[in-house]
């Protein structure tokens, strides 16, 4: 069992523009796609598609349309009642694949609010085998967040295996997941390129390059995600968009890289890819295995509207090769 948080959980509208974006101009849609969204929401909705077993925690009200979504996509999900309805986050797609997107803070979450979460989470979370703590923290959420969670986690004295905690953030949040113990550390970081420049400069990272730089030279980026692994984490699976992803592990270092497509929504692509590591890994996959699906997942993500995620059936992991890096500069 794979269990998500999505603590700022989101309505995704989608709106396909019928040519470039004219700002300050009225323009027709084409089409408009509408999903329960947040990333750990999106991780679960993609492992049910593929027949996994997965339970979504989220704050919300039975009656909130995030919710009803989840009902009647069959996603199993645990919410916790805020009294105040979730948000709902804007993407415009343009005909060659340009992304805009607007998200809203997301309600404000109390203290006490935030402690009946986590507590949410440690009880449905016992026995799982990966817990994800995916996307950004609503308002009133301290950034340490995550770290507090992944030490409840590691601490819980049920006699169950402590799961392995994955984390998919930006910001301060992703920043606190190096800051701090190993307890509070998880096994599993999944930067994208912009993120990753953040966190090997937090990691202490001098060589430090912007995300085109990382996306163009995955060296680069194996180099950064190998200073963030030595800062205590246990692997990083940075995606670098259509440039595919690295995994870099205390082990080794490589590179996974699938032919073109045609890029139609990226939204949730990065979701999709953590989605595809966990699938593989759960059945037991070597890492490269697991980098293999990840952007398998990935480029399927990003060729279907919306922030639609795909099925196992529908990714292409023999078309990925995969290269072994450098992880340590010279
Ligand atoms: N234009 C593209 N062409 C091919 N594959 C893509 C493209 N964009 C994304 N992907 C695939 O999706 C994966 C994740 O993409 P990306 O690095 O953009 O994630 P992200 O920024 O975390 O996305 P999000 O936050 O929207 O979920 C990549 O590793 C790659 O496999
Ligand atoms: O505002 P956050 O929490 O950083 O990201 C939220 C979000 O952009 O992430 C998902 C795509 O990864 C979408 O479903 C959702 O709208």
């Amino acid at each position: 069992m794979i269990v998500t948080l999505t603590a700022n959980p989101s309505l995704d509208r989608t709106v396909e523009l019928p040519g470039a974006l004219a700002r300050g101009e009225v323009q027709r849609a084409v089409a408009v796609h509408q999903e329960s969204g947040g990333k750990g929401v999106n991780v679960s909705r993609a492992l049910v598609a593929s027949g996994l077993e997965t339970l979504a925690v989220l704050p919300g009200a039975d009656s909130d349309p995030v919710l009803s979504g989840l009902h009647d996509g069959g996603v199993p999900f645990a919410a916790l009642p805020i009294g105040q309805a979730l948000r709902s986050n804007v993407t415009l797609t343009e005909p060659d694949g340009v992304t805009t997107k607007i998200n809203e803070p997301g309600p404000e979450l109390s203290d006490d609010q935030q402690d009946a979460l986590i507590g949410l989470l440690l009880e449905r979370s016992r026995g799982a085998s990966w817990v994800v703590l995916a996307g950004s923290l609503p308002p009133g959420v301290p950034a340490d967040f995550y770290a507090t969670i992944a030490r409840r986690l590691r601490s819980n004295s049920d006699g169950t295996a402590t799961p392995s905690i994955a984390i998919d953030s930006s910001g301060a949040p992703l920043a606190a997941a190096l800051v701090g113990d190993a307890s509070g550390k998880p096994d599993l970081l999944k930067p994208n390129a912009e993120e990753l420049a953040e966190l090997a400069a937090a990691a202490g990272f001098t060589n430090v390059s912007t995300a085109d730089e990382l996306e163009a030279d995955p060296a680069k980026a194996a180099e950064a995600a190998a200073a963030v692994v030595a800062s205590g984490v246990g692997a990083v699976l940075a995606t670098l968009g259509s440039k595919g992803a690295i995994l870099v592990t205390a082990d080794g270092a490589w590179l996974a890289t699938h032919p073109p497509i045609r890029a139609v929504s990226t939204v949730g692509a990065g979701d999709s890819a953590l989605a595809g590591y966990l699938l593989a890994a759960t059945q037991g996959g070597s890492a490269q295995d697991c980098l293999r699906q990840a952007v398998a997942h990935g480029a399927a993500a990003a060729s279907l509207p919306g922030s639609t995620v795909p099925a196992v059936h529908q990714t292409t992991p023999d078309a990925v090769t995969i290269t072994a890096l450098q992880k340590d500069s010279q």
